[in-house]
């Protein structure tokens, strides 16, 4: 195997992921411990961003838009392990505390220690690679004993039973329904489902049915063949907001999978044109699949990123 010497680049890239990634030797890591080793850390960058939202109240991009940012690698994993280890945050956050391992240096990088902590405790083990690894894992014995203070704290026995405990009961929302009156009228698609469900109108939106809780309109023929949406309340209240007339011309930003678009198509009476913008060439696809769905055929569609149009 032919070892090229490294570029400026390279070696520039190296100078700047920290001092801890120099000390781990990663070229020596096997795939997979290598995969995880990197996953941890872009886990923890996002979980910082994310939790800083949450301290001052930000809204921030979802960890969805953030994982998928092109700089991070391992997509999956990175995602899974940020999902993890937020949903098991308090538990993490009461061990770390009952163990106080945690001194200055470590508390600097809380959120990777977070994310280590949860694969110690819940995960499926940490190899020794990095030194926050090999620091927390020294630790291991303490962090397995306080967590079974908490659970024993909260009378429970296993970390299922105190998210039993946590589960906020079911609140019963009720399922609404956007009729597309591009394909049907409002009240023949509420005489079509009252054959078989409790609807209502909904006493704000005219297009919109209101439906008990629970009801699974997948596969009900009107859903297959787009005359109704599967489309909450406040989704369906953006095109009204608007309020666009037949004629009018309309730039829709950020329009994949395109309820919204096509809900502004039937607004217009399909006069006029719809501009819809996405980002994303794999979502595109699923932008003109609801077009054709719903019988729109005023709309252009382009994949675009949108802050280009600002930018220039
Ligand atoms: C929450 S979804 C939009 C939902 C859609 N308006 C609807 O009602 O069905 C956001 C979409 O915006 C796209 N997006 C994000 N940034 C964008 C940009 N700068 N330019 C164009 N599209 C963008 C994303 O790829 C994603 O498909």
């Amino acid at each position: 195997m032919r070892i090229r010497k490294p570029t400026q680049k390279n070696k520039k890239n190296v100078a700047a992921a920290g001092k801890e990634e120099n000390e781990v030797k990663t070229a020596k890591l096997k795939g997979a411990e290598r995969s995880a080793y990197f996953a941890r850390r872009e886990a923890a960058k996002i979980l910082r961003t994310v939790l800083e939202g949450d301290a001052n109240r930000r809204a921030l991009a979802s960890i969805k838009t953030l994982v998928y940012h092109p700089s991070v690698r391992n997509k999956k994993a990175t995602f899974a392990l940020i999902c993890q280890t937020l949903k098991h945050l308090p538990i993490i956050n009461d061990v770390l505390q009952a163990a106080s391992i945690l001194n200055t240096k470590w508390k600097k990088q809380q959120e990777l220690v977070y994310i280590i902590v949860y694969d110690i405790l819940f995960g499926q083990g940490v190899p020794l690679v990095g030194d926050a690894e090999k620091y927390l894992m020294r630790h291991k014995d303490p962090l397995h004993l306080h967590l079974k203070k908490v659970l024993s704290r909260k009378n429970v026995t296993t970390v299922k039973e105190l998210f039993a405990l946590q589960e906020v009961p079911d609140v019963s929302v009720p399922r609404n329904v956007r009729v597309n009156t591009l394909k049907m009228d409002v009240d023949s698609a509420l005489v079509e489902l009252q054959k078989k469900y409790s609807v209502q109108k909904d006493d704000l939106l005219p297009d919109l049915l209101v439906l008990p809780p629970g009801t699974d309109l997948h596969d009900h023929p009107l859903v297959k063949n787009g005359s109704i949406f599967l489309q909450g309340k406040a989704s369906s209240m953006v095109a009204p907001a608007l309020s666009p007339e037949p004629g009018w011309e309309v730039l829709d930003a950020c329009a994949a999978p395109g309820n919204k678009t096509v809900h502004l198509a039937a607004l217009m009476k399909r006069k006029g044109r719809i501009i819809a913008c996405e980002l994303k060439k794999e979502r595109i696809k699923r932008l003109n699949d609801t077009i054709k769905l719903s019988g729109a055929s005023s709309i252009q569609y382009c994949v675009y990123n949108i802050e280009m149009l600002f930018n220039q």
